[in-house]
């Protein structure tokens, strides 16, 4: 039997791996699932992380817990980006390393990477340059994560791994109309525009900045699938001082087409118009996804079907919730 923390199980990135390890373990697989809430456990509180794991003993941890926003959100809360970031990922990971937990996988993000990365951005561009202003102490939380996993690694034999998705969404996202990311804000703000018989929708910055976008069900994949490799694969494929695996749909966007897919999928006819005072952040995030490639994994959701299913969700699930 192997016991697996979960910790964030009820956001987005969390309940898509819950719903993949639950469907294991109702095909027989030996899983006994761990999980609590942010009221049941607040991982940003070290002695309860530290009771927790030495109660729960958990045999491996996967940590999609994080304080999580958009380029909004990043910008104007930053000391509660770097602050809860850096306390969950130390916690976590010292705590499971004191506690015996064998393997743990963490998740990063394309942030890390310098704000003119060259595209597509390997997993060597870290710490090569200079990071994008509107979300840098998140990514330098994201990236003491990377750190602080390699040393346990090098200093006590741990087994303790980070992938770095590109940006998600799908079923569970936040679609909270200034904090999330943009492809929730502009189904919310397409199909309201919609329902209210508006002619317009703005959208932030130029349209001009490109994004890649991973469904979180590919996402959930992705992660166990790196959480599963046999160690001498998963080493074969990294270094100590380069652990992390990319994981993307290995093809982007930009943010005017993508507000034309979203148009076209809650059916809006009106005017799409920018709004330049807002930031456009990095200009272009597209991940290098050869190493995970190399090992035998890629998307499957494509990007129009992703979003028709997501917007079905929203409809039932959040366009009527109070934000
Ligand atoms: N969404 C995206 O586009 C991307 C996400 N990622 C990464 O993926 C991971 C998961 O993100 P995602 O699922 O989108 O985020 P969500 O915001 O949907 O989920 C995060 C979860 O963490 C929980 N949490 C936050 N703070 C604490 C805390 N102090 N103690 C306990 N639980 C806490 C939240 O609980 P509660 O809501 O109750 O606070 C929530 O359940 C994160 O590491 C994120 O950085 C990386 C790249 C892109
Ligand atoms: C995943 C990633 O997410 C954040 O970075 P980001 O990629 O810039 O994320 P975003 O989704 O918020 O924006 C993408 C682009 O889209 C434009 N845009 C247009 N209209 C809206 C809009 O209505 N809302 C938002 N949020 N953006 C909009 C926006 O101006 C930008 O050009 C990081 O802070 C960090 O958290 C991180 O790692």
């Amino acid at each position: 039997m192997t016991r697996i923390f979960v910790a964030g199980h009820r956001g987005m990135v969390g309940s898509a791996i819950l719903r993949r390890l639950t469907a294991r373990r109702a095909e027989g697989e030996k899983i006994d699932l761990v999980t609590r809430t942010h009221a049941e456990l607040d991982l940003t509180d070290q002695a309860a992380v530290r009771r927790f794991m030495q109660s729960e003993r958990p045999d491996v941890v996967i940590l999609a817990a994080a304080k999580v926003g958009g380029i909004h959100a990043n910008n104007s809360y930053p000391a509660d980006f770097i602050y809860e970031n850096l306390m969950i990922e130390c916690n976590v990971i010292h705590q499971a390393f004191a506690a015996g937990v064998r393997r743990l996988l963490q998740l990063g993000s394309s942030c890390i990477y310098p704000r003119m990365a060259p595209q597509p951005m390997a997993e060597a561009a870290l710490l090569t340059g200079t990071l994008e202003p509107t979300n840098e102490p998140y990514a330098i939380a994201k990236i003491a994560g990377i750190k602080l996993c390699e040393s346990y690694n090098r200093q006590h034999g741990t087994d303790y791994r980070s992938v770095m998705p590109t940006n998600l969404y799908g079923p569970g996202d936040n679609f909270h109309p200034d904090n999330s990311h943009v492809l929730p804000a502009l189904i919310r703000r397409f199909h309201e525009a919609v329902r209210d018989g508006l002619g317009e929708v703005v959208i932030w910055g130029t349209g001009t900045p490109r994004r890649e976008f991973l469904h979180v069900d590919d996402m959930a994949e992705a992660s166990l699938f790196v959480l599963d490799l046999d160690r001498t694969i998963y080493d074969a494929n990294t270094e100590p001082m380069l652990s992390h695996i990319n994981v993307g749909s290995g093809s982007d966007v930009s943010i005017g087409d993508l507000a034309a897919m979203v148009a076209q999928v809650t059916g809006f006819q009106g005017e799409i118009r920018c709004d330049t005072t807002k930031p456009d952040g990095t200009p272009r995030k597209l991940m290098d996804v050869s190493r995970l490639s190399a090992m035998g994994w890629r998307a499957r959701i494509e990007l129009r079907d992703g979003i028709g299913g997501t917007y079905r969700w929203f409809l039932e699930n959040a366009a009527e919730a109070r934000m």
